[in-house]
């Protein structure tokens, strides 16, 4: 058996031992794997071989072998894995045996559905508090939280102990509402503005922009026709020439000088 349940795992307390220092990758792909398991574990699979796991997490199982490997996760030859041991592996990896509290900056258009999306809850995370600078959407509740002015940030990270903090202000706010996030002690942020923001070191920032997954999107629209000679569709889809004097045709890929 070369699965071994960490110390930590399934309500062990005490302090952490050292993790494995994974590739940035393989973290990406531990959630995927996560939520695979779950939806295994939901439908009545006890384990699962490295192929049938990949499939459902949409990578390939070599990769996802060597993901799990650096976890210390083999499997069993024959067998696969356990998905019950590998859900409290991944799960002890990733932190999330305790479920962290994150305050959600930002409650207009977007930070209301962020606020109530039950998701978060059954992958770890419990929304703690929400904040706004806006006086009008001070004192609204929305899924049994209160909105809470900006200005009780110290008051009410200090009491929920917030680990994680979103930003879904618009952009020219989210550097100063990082700023407070950080001051008080959050050295963990997602943040959804259109922005760069500048953070001391230690301090994680991952960026979530649907808009730049919409023009990588495009570039692959776009590189497609270019290979295929179908001209693209839409008010664009005559233009040949591209800036910096490249010029492409319908059939020609678009060469760097
Ligand atoms: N990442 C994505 O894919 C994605 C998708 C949609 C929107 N967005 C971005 O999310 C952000 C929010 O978009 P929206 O449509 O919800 O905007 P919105 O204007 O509806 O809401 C923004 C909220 O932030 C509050 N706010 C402004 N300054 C603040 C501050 N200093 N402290 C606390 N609260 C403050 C406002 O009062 C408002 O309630 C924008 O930056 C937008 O570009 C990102």
């Amino acid at each position: 058996m070369s699965q071994h349940r960490h110390p930590g795992a399934s309500g062990h307390t005490g302090a952490v031992p050292a993790l494995p220092d994974l590739p940035e990758a393989t973290v990406a792909r531990l959630p995927e794997y996560l939520r695979a398991l779950h939806n295994l574990a939901e439908t009545g699979h006890d384990t699962v071989s490295s192929e049938a796991l990949a499939t459902a997490a949409g990578v390939n199982s070599a990769k996802l072998r060597k993901d799990l490997s650096h976890l210390g996760s083999y499997g069993t030859r024959g067998v696969g894995y356990d998905v019950a041991l590998l859900i409290d592996q991944i799960e002890y990896v990733l932190g999330l045996t305790q479920r962290r509290a994150v305050a959600l900056v930002g409650v207009g258009n977007l930070g209301h559905a962020l606020a109530g999306y039950a998701g978060f809850v059954s992958r770890g995370f419990r929304i703690a508090a929400l904040f706004d600078a806006d006086e009008s959407r001070v004192g609204e509740e929305i899924n049994g939280l209160v909105v809470r002015h900006i200005d009780d940030l110290a008051t009410i990270a200090a009491q929920e102990a917030i680990a994680i903090g979103v930003i879904a202000t618009p952009a020219p706010a989210a550097q100063s509402v990082a700023d407070r996030l950080v001051a008080v002690g959050v050295t963990s942020i997602l943040n959804f503005a259109p922005c760069v923001l500048s953070v001391p070191d230690g301090v994680d920032v991952r960026k979530v922009d649907l808009a730049i997954e919409l023009q990588i999107l495009s570039f692959h629209e776009h590189r497609k026709a270019s290979l295929t000679g179908i001209p693209a569709s839409g008010p664009a889809a005559g233009l040949t020439a591209l800036p910096g004097g490249l010029a492409a045709t319908g059939t020609q890929e678009a060469v760097g000088s």
